[in-house]
């Protein structure tokens, strides 16, 4: 079994707020291959988070098992790095002292951390900021500092949170490019949720589509495109129209609970 495969199954996640029960997942099964790029895909509220949050080990799922590596997951673990949407960086370290942190954790030697963290600054191109503090870096800088961060632990799975949605849409776009390169040099299996519909087909080999609460999985399509894969070709809308349409009848759904509430309360 290779490190690197995720098994999600008979996962149901249960919150209990306000008195109320919510069913945020109900029998998540999917197994993830080795070196997959997998988006999870669907509108606010379908429980993709909470789903990415039971793999990386933060919040365990109610029932069923999650595995990595054929190991079963009881908390957050090594071989899996998280990218969240809001950099999660330490703003009283530089660029390369918010990379060289986990090496430093991990006790390796000062040269081994000096040349993973150059390397990372190289690839990622933030050599020219490296003395930098996070409060004087866009966005997209930002991201890529926290990419580093993640890549220099070397994890072999890497989950990511809506990474890119607080960026503008060229910066967005660069960094996609980035993350494809980066996957297809490092083999790492990627579990990516967003809710961009064009984001999901760009970047992914598998596009899991989530139902509106409870979250299960209404489809589960392989994108046969090559890549770099160009957004105006036909094949890309076709998929587009197609996954649109799931994803705006969840919103639909979305809404009506919304109004249902609404009444209740
Ligand atoms: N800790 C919690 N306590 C109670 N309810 C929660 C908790 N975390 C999430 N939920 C609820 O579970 C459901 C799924 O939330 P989740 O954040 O996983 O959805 P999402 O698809 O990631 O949406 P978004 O894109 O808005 O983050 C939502 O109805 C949310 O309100």
């Amino acid at each position: 079994m290779s490190a690197s495969t995720i098994h999600i199954d008979g996962v149901d996640k249960v919150f209990h707020s306000g008195g109320r029960e919510l069913v945020a997942l109900r029998d998540i099964h999917l197994e993830i291959p080795a070196g997959q790029f997998t988006c999870l895909l669907g509108p606010s509220g379908c429980g993709k988070s909470t789903l990415l949050n039971a793999v990386a080990g933060f919040a365990l799922p109610t029932r069923g098992t999650i595995r990595s590596g054929g190991r079963q997951v009881s908390g957050p673990g090594p071989e899996r790095g998280m990218v969240f949407q809001e950099y999660a960086l330490f703003p009283w370290m530089t660029v390369e002292q918010n990379i060289a942190f986990g090496l430093q954790i991990k006790g390796l030697a000062r040269d081994a951390i000096a040349a993973t963290v150059g390397a990372l600054l190289e690839m990622l191109s933030l050599a020219d900021f490296r003395q930098r503090y996070p409060k004087d870096l866009s966005g997209g800088m930002r991201q890529r500092v926290a990419i580093a961060r993640v890549l220099a632990l070397d994890s072999p799975i890497m989950l990511m949170d809506e990474p890119f949605g607080a960026l503008d849409a060229l910066t967005r776009r660069n960094l996609q490019d980035e993350l494809l390169r980066i996957w297809a040099a490092t083999g790492k299996t990627i579990l990516f949720v967003t809710h961009s519909i064009e984001e999901a087909i760009y970047l992914a080999d598998r596009i899991v589509v989530m139902t509106y609460r409870p979250g299960t999985v209404k489809r589960d399509v392989l994108v046969d495109l090559p890549r770099l894969r160009d957004p105006a070709a036909p094949a890309f809308n076709a998929l587009k129209r197609e996954l649109g349409q799931l994803v705006m009848e969840e919103q639909q759904r979305h809404h009506n609970d919304e109004l249902r509430m609404a009444a209740i309360d």
